[in-house]
């Protein structure tokens, strides 16, 4: 059972619900360890849109790499995400980030995920749950990269937030 890190992200609808959905059905094929704390975050590298929620979860799997993309892209399609999501709102987004000390470079999918050092929403949920955990192909702990991260991009947590103070960007709703 090889140990993995996955990366959720939601930004539209009932965003904290769509992040249980996924885990829920990510528990068919995975064994889920542990979960961070969700954070709320702003939009990076998008046309200005809803907060993001954000959060890791740690796993283990039997799947290899291209079995378990193909199984996380199924649960996002299930889940209803449209086919071309780039800069568009995301109902949920399922990024793998690590796969125990596996380096893949393939057109369909790179591991550890390329933007995972230089996201807040991923490293500050995925220092929460493995501090110690040597980046694969260095000598860095996620903890020692999180600190070389540049400030200045906008984080919460979520969690810590009373439930009834939460909005809910249902936007798939008519609010009269
Ligand atoms: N580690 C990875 N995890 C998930 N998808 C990956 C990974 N590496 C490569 N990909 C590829 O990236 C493609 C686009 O994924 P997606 O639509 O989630 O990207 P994005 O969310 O717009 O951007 P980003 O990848 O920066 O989060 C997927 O079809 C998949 O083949
Ligand atoms: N805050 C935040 N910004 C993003 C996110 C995300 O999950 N959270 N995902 C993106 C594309 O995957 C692009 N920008």
């Amino acid at each position: 059972m090889e140990i993995i890190y996955l990366g959720l992200g939601s930004n539209t609808g009932t965003r904290e619900q769509y992040l249980k959905d996924a885990q829920t059905r990510l528990s068919e094929k995975i064994v889920i360890t542990s979960c961070s704390t969700i954070y709320e975050t702003e939009p990076l590298n998008c046309l200005p849109q809803t907060n993001f929620l954000n959060m890791v979860i740690e796993a283990r799997t039997e799947l290899s790499p291209p079995d378990l993309l193909a199984f996380t892209q199924k649960v996002e399609k299930e889940m209803g995400r449209s086919q071309n999501s780039h800069n568009q709102p995301r109902l949920i987004d399922i990024d793998i980030l690590l796969y125990g000390q596996k380096r893949l470079n393939t057109p369909t999918l790179t591991i550890p995920h390329p933007h995972l050092t230089e996201r807040a929403f991923v490293m500050l949920p995925l220092v929460e749950l493995a501090a110690d955990f040597i980046y694969p192909g260095s000598r860095s702990s996620l903890s020692d990269l999180l600190e070389e991260l540049p400030p200045g991009q906008s984080i919460r947590p979520f969690s810590y937030l009373p439930e009834d103070s939460r909005d809910d960007y249902d936007d798939d709703e008519e609010n009269e």
